[in-house]
């Protein structure tokens, strides 16, 4: 792992500039050198490796998926287009579209091994923990769990992909009383979740808001869920395992699972009047304010506009004005308060509750999302594979001997 300072210089330790270039590991020691070790908390600015999936620039605010701006391919592409794009690294020829297709609507139905699993655990757990335990009772049925092999890894992604909808429904409605819906094999990814959960076909208003959030989900470079993906594939474990720790980061109020907290900080508020008041309260307190914030954009976050207006349709088309209301007076607060932006947790929040989901059933919708980027980034990893492993600096104390015993 290299390090840069924040002049963006090497550190001895080093091997990699900000422009990418790099020289040969530095496998010594750190008591090889003189110097204190450059511990960077959080990684924060640490360069861990190359990738060819995305390029976050926090400079001009943009983010690419394999060289295409994600706005555009939010307004131009499918998300099994996006999907193919993240895997292949190209967008799919026709053929390829449908060869995709076919394999992903073929593996949308629910093993019976997974409901099973899914209907073990208790209607009190969160969400998340029933998608992390299904993505790992999904990889001990999965007969390719410990094949690595290019083509085995993108299979086992794109059948994970496809099974995840009915995880995710299966449970929301568990949760509600409702039985579950049959899959069916029309619908495209987005309109089949929502089919899905609720039983019937969506509003094409609500369609597209939903597509453009699973667009602009997808892949984030190395993000900690992400990152944590490639840390167990590292490993050479398998595809299933990166995933079900990834679920387990995703699941953090810090990272994906800001998305609800969003909704709870709204339902808190109660009305856009309250916003100012409830903020100066919660960060006299030094509470966090979710959706707020980002570890690399500091200018704001560029997924938020494309969102953003997604929402505000979503808002108009359902006569939602309180919330649009809510929304922009909080944002406004926090910017002048404190000039903090929203991240794309913001306007994923109150988007996905106007759709109809519970409110702990967004961060799930995240991962069926994110999944692609996440087994992209094993297939990267195992690719061109070095175990992750950084080192820290000890601070406990200083050698001792151990008592005698009697
Ligand atoms: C899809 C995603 O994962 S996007 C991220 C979703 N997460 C959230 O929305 C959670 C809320 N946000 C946060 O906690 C943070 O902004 C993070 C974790 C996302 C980024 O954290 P960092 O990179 O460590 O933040 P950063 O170093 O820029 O913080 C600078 C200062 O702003 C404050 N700050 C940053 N975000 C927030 C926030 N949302 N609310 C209040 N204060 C904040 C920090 O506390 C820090 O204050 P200090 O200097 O007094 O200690
Ligand atoms: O990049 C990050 O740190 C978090 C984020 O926005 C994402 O994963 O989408």
């Amino acid at each position: 792992m290299s390090s840069i300072t924040p002049s963006g210089s090497t550190t001895p330790s080093g091997s990699a500039t900000p422009s990418g270039s790099a020289t040969p590991p530095d496998r010594s020691t750190p008591s090889d050198h003189a110097a204190e070790p450059d511990v960077r908390k959080g990684l924060v600015g640490v360069v861990a490796d190359t990738t060819a999936v995305s390029k976050v620039d926090a400079d001009s605010n943009s983010l690419l998926y394999r060289g295409y701006p994600v706005q555009d391919l939010a307004a131009r592409c499918s998300f099994e287009e996006v999907a193919f794009l993240l895997w292949h690294g190209e967008l799919p020829a026709p053929d390829e579209l449908a060869e995709q297709t076919r394999a992903e609507r073929s593996a949308r139905a629910l093993p019976e091994a997974v409901r099973d699993a899914v209907l073990a655990l208790p209607t009190t757990c969160h969400p998340m923990d029933v998608v992390r335990t299904a993505v790992s009772v999904l990889g001990a049925h999965d007969a390719h769990a410990e094949d690595l092999s290019p083509q085995a890894e993108q299979a086992k992604a794109v059948r994970l992909w496809a099974v995840l909808p009915a995880v995710v429904a299966l449970d929301q409605r568990r949760r509600r009383g409702q039985d579950e819906v049959a899959p069916r094999d029309d619908l495209g990814y987005a309109e089949h979740f929502l089919w899905l959960t609720f039983g019937e076909l969506p509003d094409p208003v609500v369609l597209r808001a939903f597509e453009v959030s699973m667009v602009l989900y997808a892949e984030h470079s190395f993000n900690a869920s992400t990152f944590t993906a490639r840390v167990v594939a590292s490993t050479l474990s398998d595809l299933h395992s990166a995933v079900t720790a990834a679920v387990g980061a995703l699941k953090g109020p810090l990272h994906g699972g800001a998305n609800e907290a969003v909704m709870a900080t709204f339902d808190e508020i109660g009305a856009a009047d309250r916003a100012a008041v409830w903020l100066d309260d919660a960060l006299a307190t030094k509470r966090k304010i979710m959706g707020f914030g980002h570890r690399v954009y500091k200018h704001g976050d560029s997924r938020v506009p494309t969102m953003k207006s997604a929402l505000d349709e979503l808002l108009a088309h359902t006569g939602r004005d309180d919330l649009a209301a809510l929304y922009a007076a909080l944002e406004d607060a926090m910017t002048e308060r404190k000039g903090i932006l929203p991240n794309l947790d913001y306007p994923t929040g109150p988007a996905y509750h106007v759709m109809g989901f519970d409110t702990p059933t967004f961060t799930p919708l995240f991962v069926a999302s994110r999944v692609v980027g996440w087994t992209a980034h094993v297939m990267e990893q195992h690719a061109a594979n070095a175990l992750i492993r950084p080192l820290s600096a000890y601070d406990g104390p200083a050698r001792r001997d151990v008592p005698a015993r009697a």
